[in-house]
């Protein structure tokens, strides 16, 4: 066990999780975050603690939740044992690889994620809309981020085709190899303010990693040396502190994130879509030729772009089933 002057805000504490612990439980038990997972054992830090312990809850059920990193969890003031994971913010899973049918945790209680672009020929919307249907899908708020804007003499132009997909979306262009541009996000960094970033291979997430964790990784580095096997262990997965005093969460597992993943998102990135196509004549509407279809008509007075129709066709068509089946629901 190691003493630091850390407080629970700092590692990110809020009321959602302290209004899940009653009386007894607070007197026999302390919150710890789950910092890092490695194999048989987790990195976790307190108030004025840190320490590695089992990642293994006596008496859990199969089904009930194991720690993963980003977690809250309660752990016996005395033996330090797990007691429970609180419940979570969000979590980000993914199919195992190999096994569809298991789920494999990548990342809990994530504040803010960004889901980052390049202002180049690589910028697609149809992608971006994608990440947001991810973001919706496990209850994060998104904030995109634009990279590579000194590549631009129009990086506006970028971000005005970004803010169209929603309103009210966050929309940041950066030079990410610049601290000064990137400080742009310092909103989302803060102290106790927890980050995960995902977007495409070369679209710049390392090197905004890199400027957005600045100088040193204190934390981490005195969380490797109570380990005592240095900084070769070999870590799963890993929150990183950032410069502005929040965290970063960035692993391997987040960046390879599929639209696959996603299920249910597709229809609160197409709201006004899926309202529309309720006036449809026949609730089985494909929006091809049948008559009264609403969608068709709202095409053709412009109220709806078909460039987003053909975008929601073929997103719905990859994702077929969870898409169909929530839109039934809603009608
Ligand atoms: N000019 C400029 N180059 C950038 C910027 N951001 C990233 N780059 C460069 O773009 C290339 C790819 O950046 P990375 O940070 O490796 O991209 P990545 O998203 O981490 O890529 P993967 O590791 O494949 O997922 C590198 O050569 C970077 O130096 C930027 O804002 N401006
Ligand atoms: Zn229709």
């Amino acid at each position: 066990m190691k003493s630091t002057d850390e407080t629970l805000e700092a590692l990110g504490w809020k009321a959602y999780f302290s209004e899940q612990i009653m009386g007894e439980e607070a007197e026999q038990c302390r919150p710890v975050r789950v910092m890092a997972v490695h194999r048989g054992k987790i990195a976790v830090a307190g108030a004025g603690l840190q320490c590695f312990i089992s990642p293994y809850i006596p008496g859990a059920q199969p089904s009930d939740d194991h720690p993963t990193v980003g977690d809250w969890l309660l752990i016996d003031r005395d033996t330090l044992e797990p007691i429970r994971v609180l419940g979570r913010k969000n979590l980000f899973k993914r199919r195992a690889p190999g096994d569809p049918r298991k789920e494999q945790m990548i990342a809990a209680n994530v504040d803010t994620l960004f889901i980052v672009a390049s202002c180049n020929q690589d910028f697609s919307v149809a992608r971006l809309e994608r990440y947001l249907v991810l973001a919706r899908e496990v209850g994060v708020d998104p904030v995109v981020v634009l990279t590579k804007t000194d590549l631009t003499d129009t990086p506006e132009t970028f971000a005005a085709a970004a803010r169209a997909i929603e309103p009210g979306l966050h929309v940041e262009t950066v030079n990410g190899r610049d601290p000064a541009s990137v400080a742009r996000l310092a909103a989302w960094c803060g102290k106790g303010e927890t980050v995960a970033l995902l977007g495409s291979s070369g679209v710049g997430k390392s090197t905004l990693v890199n400027t957005l964790r600045g100088s040193d990784n204190i934390a981490t580095q005195a969380i490797r040396a109570g380990d005592g096997t240095g900084r070769h262990t070999t870590t799963v997965r890993e929150m990183h502190r950032l410069d502005r005093g929040g965290w970063l969460l960035d692993t391997p597992g987040m960046r390879e994130l599929q639209l696959a993943d996603a299920t249910a998102g597709i229809s609160e990135v197409f709201d006004d879509f899926i309202l529309m196509a309720q006036g449809c004549r026949f609730s089985d509407c494909a929006h091809g030729r049948e008559p009264g279809c609403a969608v068709r008509a709202a095409i053709a007075e412009g109220t709806l772009t078909s460039a987003r129709f053909d975008r929601w066709c073929k997103l719905a068509g990859e994702d077929s089933v969870g898409a169909a089946r929530h839109v039934k629901r809603r009608r």
